[in-house]
């Protein structure tokens, strides 16, 4: 078993990680919270009140987590190739898969991943919209949750193990057309600017591999919103009753654009996390033999 696939996915996850997480929070308040009038207001604001550090609230589970939904990820994508076409990530450069295989194996990729990212990325977006400075003012209230574990442990409690899975319906159908994307993307733009055989050069990871982020979130925006507003209404009265109760009255209530909330944000942040992710992931693959 490829194990260095796994490996050089959660390694190549994390940086990416890292580098997007200050976008990831600007881009899950504007979706869930009223209160911003845009980008630069959210960024002020969240820096006026909380100081740096506010765009790095809920980093660590998301890091710790993104080992297995990187590795899930890039693993099945691999083995699933290697069932359909009967070739190692080694012998890929010389025999290409079709597009039809990649984008299979970019979907079973992504439909598996959603149950190990599903509940880090519930903690995650609860979170990031805790907008109460680290040092408060004495009287005032404290956040509703102290930090990545208690969370875990209040959504338990209060709404059971399936409240840990809030949204995940939402992210299975976000994730996994949009991850098949994400890899025909890639693989189609490597093979454009490489020749047969050869592997492609890093400026041409690079490029690639953001052009897919992009391309992946861009078409993953609608359902990222929805899925954002179902992870942060939990059980409160009036909550949404599904996924399709959730697009409709948000489509009624704040009309159409509401799906196109965090696009731009989302392409400013995917192409350097996935630009970043792809290159270290061709690089430790290369590294490793
Ligand atoms: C499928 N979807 C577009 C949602 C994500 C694709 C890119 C995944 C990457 N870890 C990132 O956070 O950008």
């Amino acid at each position: 078993m490829p194990v260095e696939e796994f490996v050089a996915g959660w390694i190549s996850g994390a940086l990416g990680l890292v580098l997007g997480h200050p976008l990831d929070t600007v881009k899950v308040r504007l979706q869930t919270q009223t209160t911003y009038r845009g980008i630069i207001d959210c960024v002020v604001k969240t820096y006026r009140q909380e100081s740096l550090l506010g765009f790095f609230k809920g980093m660590s589970f998301p890091i710790a987590s993104i080992a297995m939904v990187n590795s899930v990820l890039f693993g099945v994508y691999s083995h699933t190739l290697l069932a359909l076409t009967a070739t190692s990530h080694q012998e890929r450069r010389a025999q290409p898969p079709s597009f039809t295989h990649v984008f299979i194996a970019g979907c079973t990729g992504g439909f598996m991943q959603v149950y190990c990212l599903a509940p880090f990325d519930l903690i995650k977006v609860r979170l990031q919209n805790q907008t109460e400075p680290r040092a408060r003012p004495p009287g005032s209230p404290p956040p509703r949750y102290r930090g990545p574990v208690h969370c875990a442990v209040s959504i338990f409690q209060e709404e059971g193990p399936r409240g840990l899975f809030r949204g995940a319906w939402a992210l299975t159908l976000r994730d996994t057309p949009t991850l098949g994307i994400y890899f025909v993307t890639y693989e189609w733009l490597c093979r454009q600017s490489t020749q047969d055989g050869q592997n492609p050069s890093s400026a041409t990871v690079l490029v690639a591999g953001g052009s897919a982020g992009i391309a992946s979130w861009a078409v993953a925006t609608p359902l990222d919103v929805i899925k954002s507003r179902l992870q942060m209404a939990g059980r409160k009265p009036g909550a949404y009753r599904g996924v399709l109760d959730c697009v409709v009255s948000s489509a009624r209530q704040e009309g159409l654009g509401v799906f196109f909330r965090g696009l731009t944000i989302n392409s400013a942040r995917a192409f350097p996390v996935n630009a970043v992710t792809f290159l270290s992931y061709e690089y430790l693959l290369r590294s490793w033999g």
